[in-house]
């Protein structure tokens, strides 16, 4: 494991000159390890750089996502990067922490603790404060879901899997090219949505447990968690982006989470334009925000489904665009691969796409839960992998 700078790798034995070698010759012992970092994450952010610069020039992107996912060479070295990144360079520092330990905090918090419960007497509250009612919860909201067994978890971009280990999910992670054989092959975003099935938990479980590869279609309201870790800024296109966030509303029973993380390595202000961009056209599919935190690398962003139904009028109101990324608007990433320097992102770009947004909330971070906004989570280190999330 690469990060062992401090615990010499016992296999690679070494002579005793070599031993005294690094004694009289400070040798930065870290460096073989990160330009190996460096590689594995120039191998994955090529690939989104790539997929880019085909959708800005060819601009169907229909037509370059087939192409991509036909690319089985590009494919696989993606996902052998992403795999070695996360066994070799991760795990070590962020075992139990970071953006994986951030999404099952909040599950917990909320299937398990409660948080559920008190969303729906708020929503209840407010409702009856909307209609001049008397403000008292009704008995109807439902209970922590745990009397109904695990939390079913759909890992959308999984790769390598990360959320098997944990014993209180039934995970279900899903891939374009799984990085290993508990993830099953599935593009998400040509998946097709079956009716719900009437079955009882139990029977909801076993029919997950017997999933096949690949996975073409699921039925609808199947799952309690869907994730979305650092998949939607593979997408070279907002629309794409917009297509997964619906078909996680969809898939999800209602008030189930969906959960967002999206790489940004600027301070917390820099896209707050962005941030509550998304927070519009997520919410408009019939979620509404639970809790948001920004770390040094990314963000986090908790949704809960709020509605069974969503408008049908939504693509022409530009809800989609809303979900731009800053890469959307960086021409010079050839540039950038090429190794030529880049001219610092001016503020310019972030704020173009603050195209009239009358119905924004005012609050940049204005959480449902009253959520800690800074990165500071007590209890949480930030999962650090500066090389492959900045962009
Ligand atoms: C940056 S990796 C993130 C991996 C993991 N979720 C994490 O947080 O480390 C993005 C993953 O999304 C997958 N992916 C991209 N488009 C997809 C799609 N349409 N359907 C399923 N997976 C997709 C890629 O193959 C890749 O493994």
């Amino acid at each position: 494991m690469c990060d062992s700078a401090e615990e010499p790798d016992s296999a690679s034995a070494e002579s005793d000159s070599d031993e005294e070698l690094r004694l009289c010759v400070p040798i930065p012992r870290e460096a073989p390890c990160k330009q190996v970092q460096e590689k594995l994450s120039g191998v994955v952010k090529n690939v989104h750089r790539k997929l880019r610069r085909k959708y800005r020039e060819v601009g169907d992107f229909d037509k370059i996502w087939r192409e991509h996912c036909e690319d089985e060479q590009t494919l696989s070295e993606y996902a052998v990067a992403m795999k070695n990144l996360a066994d070799n360079h991760w795990t070590k520092k962020c075992e139990g922490e970071g953006r994986i330990e951030w999404c099952r905090s909040v599950c917990q918090e909320y299937f398990l603790d409660g948080g559920m419960k008190r969303m729906l007497e708020k929503d209840e509250k407010s409702a009856a404060h909307a209609f001049g009612l008397s403000g008292q919860a009704h008995s109807t909201i439902p209970s922590s879901i745990s009397q109904l067994g695990k939390i079913r978890l759909l890992d959308v971009g999984s790769c390598f899997n990360p959320f098997l280990k944990f014993d209180d999910f039934l995970t279900v992670g899903i891939d374009i090219v799984p990085a290993v054989e508990s993830v099953y092959k599935c593009d998400f975003l040509n998946l097709q949505l079956q009716q719900p099935l009437q079955l009882a938990g139990d029977a909801v479980d076993a029919f997950l447990r017997h999933l096949r590869s690949p996975i073409d279609a699921l039925p609808a309201q199947l799952f309690h968690v869907v994730v979305f870790s650092l998949l939607l800024s593979y997408f070279p296109s907002p629309y794409q982006r917009w297509i997964c966030c619906k078909k996680a509303h969809e898939l999800l029973e209602l008030h189930g989470l969906l959960l967002i993380i999206t790489p940004d390595s600027s301070h917390q202000n820099r896209h707050t334009l962005m941030m509550r961009s998304w927070r519009v056209a997520v919410e408009s599919l019939g979620f509404k925000r639970y809790k948001y935190v920004k770390y040094s690398h990314m963000h986090l962003i908790a949704f809960r489904k709020v509605s069974l139904a969503t408008t049908s009028d939504l693509v022409s109101r530009n809800y989609p665009e809303m979900l731009y990324i800053p890469q959307d608007f960086n021409s010079n990433e050839e540039e950038e691969e090429c190794g030529a320097a880049l001219p610092p992102r001016s503020d310019f770009e972030d704020d173009q796409l603050a195209w009239g947004f009358a119905e924004l909330p005012d609050g940049p971070y204005d959480s449902d839960s009253g959520e800690s906004q800074s990165s500071s989570v007590p209890g949480f280190h930030e999962f650090e992998d500066p090389i492959l999330l900045q962009s």
